[in-house]
């Protein structure tokens, strides 16, 4: 079976993560990931990140770095992160599709909300990076 990409956005901004919290399906509702979907037959992940986090959130986002490593969601999809940050002029992220709650974590509230499984590592990567204050301006 070949392997399908989901990316998730490290959205960073003043040195705080965004947390989105799903809407739907059921399974999945209540629990927080980072912004994102599934990489279209033929896309670049980094495109379907900006295209995701527009249609999701609203914003014109880029991204800036991957974040190492690849987490296992429901075969076929594993999860691919890459930080990511609002470029000039966006508009805040709102809501949009998927989520009915957004978050802004500083770094002492990165485990305040109930992240999904897979997104435990990926989100203790993107905190070791926060702390250390590469991605933080
Ligand atoms: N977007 C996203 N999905 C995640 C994360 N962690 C995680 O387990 N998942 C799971 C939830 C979903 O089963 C799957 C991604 O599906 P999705 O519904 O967000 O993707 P999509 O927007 O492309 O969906 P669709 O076109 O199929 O409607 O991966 C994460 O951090 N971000």
């Amino acid at each position: 079976m070949t392997e399908r990409i989901v990316v998730g956005a490290a959205l960073l901004d003043g040195g705080r993560l965004l947390a989105a919290r799903r809407s739907a399906p059921p399974e999945l509702a209540g629990r927080w990931e980072l912004p994102g979907g599934k990489v279209e037959e033929g896309e670049a992940p980094e495109a379907a990140l900006v295209r995701e986090l527009r249609e999701e959130l609203g914003v014109d986002a880029e991204p800036v770095e991957r974040v190492p490593g690849q987490w296992p969601l429901r075969p076929p999809y594993a999860l691919q992160v890459w930080t990511a940050r609002l470029l000039p002029g966006s508009a805040g992220p709102k809501p949009l599709e998927d989520h009915d709650e957004l978050r802004w974590l500083s770094p002492g509230e990165l485990w305040d909300v109930d992240w999904l499984d897979p997104d435990v590592p990926a989100v203790r990567e993107v905190a070791a990076r926060l702390v250390t204050g590469y991605a933080s301006e």
